[in-house]
């Protein structure tokens, strides 16, 4: 599977997931915004699609991007982008450190692990889990909530996370 992570430099390297992830060689990281695969799934929390079951053969095919950037730059950062296919997640919980129990304010780490599992690679999910001390508990936090999603349509999802945040203001 290829997994690629754009690097913006703006983190602090130290907790930074996606550098873990490319020296662990799970991932490519890529510092040229000219040189970024245009046809693998791009990852933006902005992106109004969902991740699906749908996305399962451009994953095998083209690949997973996300964009590893500050938090506080990413909606300007992600304005700027024009991968074709771009794909938000599903409602889901940080088990992070940093944002732990935050909804959809995920690590590069985690994002990706979604998308794999959602897509029904679930295997390749949880081979990211090695190295990561603590990834174990963004999938336990989730479980319910992945199982569901896994093998549903976008639109289907969409529907369901109407449902599931109607009361909430
Ligand atoms: C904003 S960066 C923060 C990275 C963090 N510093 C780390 O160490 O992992 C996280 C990236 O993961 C992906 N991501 C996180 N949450 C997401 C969501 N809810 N939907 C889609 N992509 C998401 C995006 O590519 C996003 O830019």
């Amino acid at each position: 599977m290829n997994l690629y992570i754009y690097h913006a430099k703006q983190c602090d390297p130290k907790r930074c997931t996606a550098l873990k992830m490319g020296k662990m060689g799970y991932a490519k990281i890529l510092t040229n915004p000219r040189r970024l695969p245009r046809n693998a799934i791009l990852l933006n929390p902005y992106a109004e699609k969902t991740v699906s079951f749908e996305d399962r053969d451009i994953v095998e095919k083209n690949g997973i991007m996300a964009l590893d950037c500050s938090w506080k730059q990413a909606e300007e950062v992600f304005k700027k982008t024009n991968s074709k296919t771009q794909r938000s997640l599903p409602f889901l919980v940080a088990g992070n450190p940093v944002n732990y129990g935050k909804p959809c304010k995920l690590t590069t780490l985690e994002a990706t692990i979604a998308t794999l599992y959602i897509a029904d690679y679930k295997e390749e999910a949880y081979k990211l889990l090695n190295g990561f001390k603590w990834a174990h508990t963004f999938i336990e936090l989730n479980k319910k909530l992945l199982d569901f999603y896994c093998g549903k349509t976008s639109d289907e999802i969409i529907e369901f996370q109407k449902e599931l945040l109607k009361d909430v203001k």
